[in-house]
């Protein structure tokens, strides 16, 4: 059985459950090996006469036993599988909670089908130790305590002497029982492996298509699934030789019961109906002994995958609220101060953010331009508490952000990331995701100033429109725009643009900062770009290079004192040149 951290508490929890499960499953047990007794005593009772009332009066408590049993078997089945049930959705939520709660740096280590194996394998066995592996327990221990104790009434040196190879196969199953776990473990890690690889597969489709992959990719997932089924036919073998095992030697006692038994028979030891009665007892032992053979292996497999499970529980929260955070309701003004930040990633080995600093008053439209990897991105995830900024190095008003509640500051703050994500669900629901009641007004005002309100009308069903697996497929500037929209609907303090227009045309990156320019007057707006054109009408303009601040001001100050921003400027422009004319060629 499961014990320990996360696990134990459960038995606690559904005590009175289990109690009653295991309760009604050992009457049962003690009550269905009346039958054979009654059996015998009908066999024993013919002497050439037929005594019709002794057998309808047998046959009458021998259904009521049946009767008896069959209620017992539902309650028990309800009692003991639901639950294990109740356990593993208890556990899924827990587990799911936890996995919302991990940085993101988990998620950029792990994989996606890896952790899917979770939720979905281990847990099932993990399941199945509660249920079928309490049951085979139990069954196991009680059925064949009770039927070996009748036996031995019945005659004491032939159940000892049946009893040795059962002795034998229950230390064999000991033994055995780590080499089942160490496979089952194998087996699982092979079939993350091949999760982790399908799901990769599926997501990468295009870029796999698009470099003519598939045969590659397919001999990878031929190589991995031969691993997997190899694991599984190993793991398959063992439970074979050891249920073959149990067979064999059950096989072997019931020779020498029949063939002891017909001697006491011939010598008059023994009538008939106790020798049927002695067989049939044999013959429910049969069930027990593989029951226990099967509460091994569930064990052992729901061993191998709570280990996993906890592992995954036992997971530290890297981006959690600090003790002495500031719990009063805060008027925050979006109002941003960076005083000598120097951040390096958790798995990382040097600074990507030197000794950061600037300011951004409230209601001001900021550009953060910069070179690729100059640290713009790991800048504004500081800003969403994504990873745990040093302490006293980022303010929002004069609060220490790392003080404030982290949910706080999320709700301070609207986000349109770099990789722009939308649900499966309608446009209606992924604009107004930050409202737990909908409002189609404010997502019809969003989305006209994100400029893709004309798109969503040219969809049939318009902001009713499913987006994604199962719906429409939008392109990726309607993808930016909307995610636009969904930060614009939030309306909050501060919002964050990371490289968010870059899939549109300058002539709708122009209307949407002009509405943001209109809509956002006493709001903090950055906008993370790469294009001249997105930051010039900025109030303030902050150039990063190689994680420092290379110069800050407006642009025609930064035309002035800064080389690389006039650097940036002047390469822009040739680009455009030869764009344009490439045009005027064609
Ligand atoms: N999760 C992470 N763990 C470790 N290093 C990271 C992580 N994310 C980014 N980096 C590193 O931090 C540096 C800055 O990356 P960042 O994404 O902030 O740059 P950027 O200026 O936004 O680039 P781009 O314009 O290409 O988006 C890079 O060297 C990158 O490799």
């Amino acid at each position: 059985m499961i014990f320990g951290k996360h696990f134990g508490k459960y038995y606690i929890k559904f005590g009175i459950y289990f109690l009653l499960g295991i309760g009604v499953l050992i009457t049962l047990d003690w009550l269905q090996l009346e039958i054979p007794l009654k059996l015998s005593s009908i066999i024993d009772n013919f002497d050439g006469q037929i005594d019709k009332a002794f057998i309808y009066q047998t046959a009458a408590e021998i259904m009521i036993l049946v009767s008896i049993i069959a209620v017992g078997r539902f309650l028990w089945r309800y009692l003991l599988f639901g639950t294990s049930r109740k356990i593993e959705f208890d556990l899924r939520e827990k587990m799911f909670n936890h996995a919302t709660k991990l940085s993101q740096d988990y998620y950029s280590q792990e994989k996606i089908g890896g952790l899917m194996t979770y939720f979905t394998n281990d847990l099932e066995a993990v399941r199945q130790v509660y249920g079928m592996g309490l049951l085979s327990l139990v069954d196991g221990l009680c059925l064949t305590s009770f039927v070996i104790y009748r036996m031995a009434v019945m005659n004491l040196v032939m159940t000892l002497l049946s009893a040795i190879p059962l002795l034998l196969v229950s230390v064999y199953m000991i033994l055995v029982r780590k080499r089942i776990e160490l496979k089952f473990k194998i087996r699982q890690e092979a079939f993350e492996k091949l999760s982790d690889v399908t799901q990769e597969s599926f997501t990468g489709i295009s870029v796999i298509k698009a470099y003519v992959k598939e045969t590659k990719e397919a001999l990878l997932f031929k190589n991995l699934s031969n691993d997997l089924k190899n694991k599984n036919l190993s793991y398959i073998k063992l439970m074979t030789k050891i249920n073959v095992a149990i067979s064999f030697t059950l096989s072997l006692v019931i020779i020498t019961i029949l063939t002891i038994g017909s001697f006491l028979l011939i010598q008059s030891k023994m009538t008939p109906g106790e020798l049927t009665a002695y067989t049939t007892f044999f013959f429910t032992l049969m069930w027990p002994i593989m029951a226990l053979s099967q509460f091994m292996s569930i064990n052992s497999q729901g061993q191998a995958s709570a280990k996993r499970v906890k592992a995954f529980l036992n997971k530290e929260i890297t981006v959690c609220d600090a003790d002495d955070i500031f719990n009063e309701e805060l008027d925050l003004t979006g109002e941003i101060t960076v005083k000598n930040l120097t951040f390096t990633y958790p798995d990382g080995d040097s600074p990507v953010l030197k000794n950061v600093s600037f300011k951004i008053h409230k209601g001001q439209m900021v550009g953060v331009l910069g070179r690729t990897g100059s640290g713009k991105s790991s800048l504004v995830d500081l800003f969403l508490r994504v990873h745990n900024a040093p302490k006293e190095s980022i303010y929002f008003d004069q609060y220490d952000m790392m003080n404030l509640p982290i949910k706080g500051v999320r709700n301070l703050v609207g986000y349109v990331p770099q990789d722009n994500f939308l649900f499966s669900d309608t446009i209606l629901n992924n604009i107004e995701f930050s409202s737990s009641n909908p409002s189609i007004d404010n997502a019809v005002k969003a989305a006209k100033l994100s400029d893709v309100y004309d798109n969503i009308m040219e969809f049939s069903e318009q902001f009713e429109t499913v987006l994604g697996e199962r719906g429409v497929t939008v392109s990726g500037g309607q993808k930016q725009r909307i995610s636009i929209a969904r930060a614009i609907a939030k309306d909050p303090q501060i919002l964050i643009l990371d490289d968010s227009v870059s899939a549109v045309d300058t002539k709708t990156e122009e209307a949407i900062i002009s509405n943001l320019h209109q809509i956002r007057k006493n709001k903090t707006t950055i906008f993370i770009a790469h294009r001249i054109s997105t930051v010039k009408n900025m109030d303030q303009i902050i150039v990063l290079d190689k994680g420092e601040i290379s110069a800050i001001g407006t642009h025609k100050e930064l035309l002035k004192t800064s080389a690389l921003y006039q650097d940036m400027v002047h390469r822009q422009e040739l680009e455009q040149m030869v764009q344009e004319g490439m045009d005027n060629e064609k």
